[in-house]
């Protein structure tokens, strides 16, 4: 079952010997292939090439390779793997921005994206996202142990709101557990490996859902149902409010603007009743729903790095915590705000080591090739799968000494006030024509958690959990987005009234 094909004479990128038919699915942990991506790349190199079943895949280890194909030659490293269309299909959300192929559906989805979310257009979120940072700590001071759903809360009502300016509730929305529903599946499911998998295997789509081990066609039969909700409610919400209608959610006249109004406010009216603009508000709504997606798992997932990173480093956070002290007062004159990021390169620098130390998407979302190509000497197939594997860029220790520990003094000479442009961690948020839209917004959601986090609570390691600083031994989610999952204590700085004031007065 190997497959024949002209390679015209060069070898593939060097890589383990492919087992006849299964490919090097053996040696992989599914939950977390970065690893074994990673000992191939000390063996193997920059570059190497690995089949999944029939899938040729491509694993980028190093960012000078990065950059090279997937910034440099982006004409041909823009789409996304065939197969996973297939399977994105099957959980109905073949329309997310994130995986759609490289084409001019995608490029109108990027354009709505960039509208909103370019670095000039950033700064306006900020009163949502610290409204938002001041609702996580009133959660963490009333139900600490919880945490993760708080942050869950934070990441999912931030971009709600910046997208349709939909306020979900403080706490226990059913909208937002409606969506972390969603997204659970998208995250384990959605990924090149399920798609080799399945495509070798179609069978698996035919299993009846009863079948053990048919979790994966259970997955979709609920998908399918989850995903009209969750388009289709705030999508309406938004046309209601720019109606002035009120619903089940807001007052008539109460809107604010929010990506998805002034996305359709921008439809030129000759085109409003025509298929020109019933085909942009399409886009828009499938680009809006695609957001939430692309913004929950990972900001939350970034938040539970950073906490890890506390527990473990306690006086990394005693540093950063008297950083935020000398700004706004170690009694708590006044709780953090935007003009403040600039008196705290610290907290920057702990930012980027946090994005830096575990990466949360460590494969980014796997790019396609869309011709052959040649690279240094190798041949690189049409249709490859081509992984970046950020996990082991961030673990060059020629760039960062003792990659394994988190030393956020290791940003302080290169740290800008705030994120701009390329830096040196830009690979956290992938390459070339598919690099993250939402990177400025994301690094303002992280400030804002962070710091009030810091200015609020000490974290402390809970009695017994014996971890070293190398996080070895911590246990970590599985899917597209990787997060820890540890116990932890949060002990208030402050009293829980004054704290509460402080918000009042400066909401
Ligand atoms: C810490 C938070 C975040 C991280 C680490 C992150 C990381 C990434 C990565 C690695 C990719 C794949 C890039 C590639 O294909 O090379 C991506 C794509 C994307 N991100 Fe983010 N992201 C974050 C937050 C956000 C936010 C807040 C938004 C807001 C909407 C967002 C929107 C998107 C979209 C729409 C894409 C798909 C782009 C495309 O395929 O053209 N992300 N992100």
């Amino acid at each position: 079952l190997q497959k024949k094909r002209d390679t015209k004479g060069l070898p593939l990128p060097p890589g383990p010997p492919p087992l006849p038919f299964v490919g090097n699915v053996i040696g992989v942990d599914p939950d977390h292939p970065w690893l074994a991506y990673s000992r191939w790349g000390a063996e193997y190199g920059e570059l190497v090439y690995t089949r999944l079943f029939s899938q040729d895949i491509i694993i980028i280890n190093s960012e000078r390779v990065a950059h090279d194909l997937l910034d440099r030659r982006s004409h041909n490293y823009s789409t996304r793997p065939p197969g996973l269309m297939h399977v994105l299909d099957f959980f109905g959300v073949e329309f997310s921005s994130i995986f759609l192929p490289y084409s001019d559906r995608w490029r109108l989805h990027r354009r709505i994206f960039h509208q909103a979310f370019r670095l000039e257009a950033a700064p306006s979120f900020r009163p949502i996202q610290m409204r938002n940072a001041h609702n996580l700590i009133s959660n963490l001071l009333e139900y600490p142990e919880v945490y993760g759903t708080h942050f869950h809360t934070f990441s999912t009502s931030v971009i709600m709101s910046i997208t349709y300016d939909y306020s979900t509730a403080a706490l226990d929305d059913p909208f937002i557990a409606l969506v972390e529903r969603s997204l659970e599946i998208s995250v384990r499911e959605l990924r090149p490996e399920v798609a080799a998998v399945v495509g070798e295997f179609p069978i698996l789509e035919k299993l009846p859902s009863w079948f053990p081990g048919a979790s994966f066609v259970r997955g979709a039969i609920l998908q399918r149902s989850l995903v009209p909700l969750i388009v289709q409610t705030p999508f309406e919400h938004v046309k209601k409010n720019m109606a002035n209608e009120a619903d089940d959610f807001q007052a008539a006249g109460t809107a604010a603007p929010s990506m998805v109004s002034d996305a359709l406010n921008r439809i030129p009216d000759k085109a409003k009743d025509e298929e020109e603009g019933a085909m942009l508000e399409k886009a828009i709504k499938e680009a809006s729903a695609s957001g939430y997606a692309a913004a929950s798992e990972t900001t939350t997932s970034t938040l539970y790095v950073f906490l890890l990173a506390m527990v473990l480093y306690p006086d990394v956070q005693a540093r950063a915590q008297a950083e935020v002290d000398s700004v706004i007062g170690e009694t708590l004159e006044r709780l953090p705000d935007w003009d403040d990021r600039a008196s705290m390169p610290y907290i920057n620098a702990v930012i980027q080591e946090t994005l830096r130390w575990f990466p949360v998407v460590p494969l980014g979302i796997a790019h396609a090739t869309s011709n052959d190509d040649v690279y240094e000497g190798y041949y690189i197939p049409k249709g490859a799968t081509v992984m970046a594997n950020t996990w082991s860029m961030a673990r060059n220790a020629e760039k960062y000494p003792n990659p394994t520990r988190f030393i956020p003094e290791r940003h302080m000479s290169k740290v800008a006030s705030e994120a701009n442009g390329r830096d040196d961690i830009s690979f956290a948020f992938g390459f070339g024509r598919r690099v993250c839209v939402g990177r400025y917004v994301a690094d303002a959601s992280l400030f804002a958690a962070i710091v009030n986090i810091l200015a609020v609570f000490r974290v402390e390691r809970v009695p017994g959990w014996n971890i070293g600083p190398d996080a070895e031994g911590v246990k970590w989610s599985a899917g597209v987005t990787t997060h820890p999952v540890f116990p932890c204590t949060f002990i208030p700085r402050h009293a829980k009234e004054k704290v509460s004031q402080l918000m009042k007065a400066q909401s």
